[in-house]
């Protein structure tokens, strides 16, 4: 059958209020943007709904790029026809005589955006129906479990049918919600943070502390392959590589041993905080999860995040490493993590690093050193490269 449509559903973005506009446009916007390979296609835009009009290109394609766009709830292949009864009954009948196999039941299900259209949902179902049924061979009616839900949208301007519904990846449109800038290290955790958020509708940007020659090209690039898999979410990504060296052998020499994760930590956010001043973005995000390692207590988030009043996201903390793993598996980033290279927090971990620092001690340990020169040289020397989409088949049906 020769669908015409790609019917879009929002979902929450329904009920944003007045922002509703600005959601649905950025929604247009991640949409055209991963369809720009596809020529031809038009957009018309409606209250609640998204038409792409195909104009004769496959709708395959089309749909699978749809399957990761976050802030749609689900997306249907369609068949537009004028809001007439004998239209809608062929174009029904046209619908769903490609469809159905032997002995499959059917159900009509007909909405009605139109209120003055002349004939009830019952009516409409009803008329449909029984169009579909004396047309038709070995089809039977079944209103509580069939196999084909048609599906009748009446609307003044047209009527949509649909049958089959593909699941859309739910949240919000990425960059509906600002920007936000992601601590992203080699290891498993921080992109499936930079996934979550960009699920709530916030663009991201990635910013890596690489300490050569303690850590090789190798980790590098497998900072910039982890963000590669994440752009299928959000079209492009910019990653700041931050040489961080000097700042962790000045810490390895001057602070104390044990105190030394927590002000490798604290420097990370104070740079990052300034990177995100400089890209206008609004929050910083991590990878923490609660009592995972010696970070990540809620004695050292005190003493680590003191260095700024930016909120620091950390859409993990309360997850399990298994639920974390699960998710990194399914988005594809988790056999990146695992490859075997080095970075720098793992080469400067002390033997017993402190589980309850205290903020006096690791800022008067500090207060020794001219830090500040330091950082400005790390953010003035920081490189930037842009990763743009790559085309890629994750499971995306059984991770929304
Ligand atoms: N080299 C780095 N560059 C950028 N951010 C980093 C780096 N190392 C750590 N981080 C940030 O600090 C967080 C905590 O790091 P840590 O190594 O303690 O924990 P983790 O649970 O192993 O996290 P991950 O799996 O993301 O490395 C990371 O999730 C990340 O956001």
């Amino acid at each position: 059958m020769i669908f015409d449509h790609i019917l879009i559903r929002f979902g929450e973005i329904s009920t944003k209020g007045r922002n509703r506009i600005k959601f649905v446009e950025q929604l247009r916007r991640n949409i055209q943007n991963v369809l720009t390979d596809h020529e031809g296609l038009k957009y018309e835009v409606t209250r609640d709904r998204l038409y792409i009009h195909l104009n004769g290109q496959k709708h395959e394609d089309i749909a699978e790029k749809l399957k990761p766009v976050f802030g749609i709830q689900s997306f249907s292949l369609a068949l537009k026809c004028e809001s007439d009864v004998e239209q809608m009954k062929q174009a029904s009948l046209e619908a769903i005589r490609n469809l159905y196999k032997k002995n499959d039941s059917f159900k009509v299900s007909t909405r009605r955006a139109d209120k003055q259209f002349p004939l009830d949902t019952n009516e409409l179902n009803y008329e449909i129906g029984r169009h579909i049924l004396i047309n038709t061979e070995d089809l039977t009616v079944d209103v509580h479990n069939p196999v084909i839900n048609l599906r009748v949208e009446v609307r003044k301007e047209a009527t949509y049918i649909t049958c089959f519904d593909y699941k859309g990846a739910g949240g919000l449109p990425v960059g509906a919600s600002g920007k936000a800038m992601l601590l992203l290290s080699g290891g498993i955790d921080s992109p499936v943070a930079g996934f979550l958020t960009l699920k709530r509708g916030v663009a991201i940007e990635m910013i890596h502390f690489f300490s050569p020659p303690y850590t090789s090209e190798r980790a590098k690039q497998k900072v910039l392959d982890l963000t590669k898999e994440l752009t299928a979410y959000c079209g492009e990504i910019k990653v700041h590589i931050v040489p961080f060296t000097a700042i962790q052998e000045k810490i390895r020499a001057q602070v104390p041993e044990n105190y030394s994760m927590t002000s490798t930590r604290r420097m990370m956010l104070k740079i990052a905080d300034v990177i995100r001043e400089k890209q206008k973005a609004l929050a910083l995000i991590t990878g923490e999860s609660l009592g995972q390692v010696a970070s990540q207590t809620l004695e050292s988030m005190v003493a680590i995040n003191d260095v700024t009043s930016t909120p620091v996201l950390r859409p993990l903390i309360t997850m399990d490493k298994l639920e974390i793993i699960k998710i990194a598996e399914q988005i594809g980033t988790h056999s990146i993590s695992i490859r075997p290279y080095e970075d720098c927090c793992t080469i400067f971990t002390p033997a017993s690093p402190k589980t309850k620092p205290k903020l006096e001690k690791v800022s008067r340990f500090e207060s020794f050193v001219d830090f500040d020169e330091m950082i400005e040289a790390a953010v003035e020397n920081t490189e930037t490269v842009i990763i743009k989409m790559e085309e890629k088949s994750n499971d995306f049906e059984s991770l929304f």
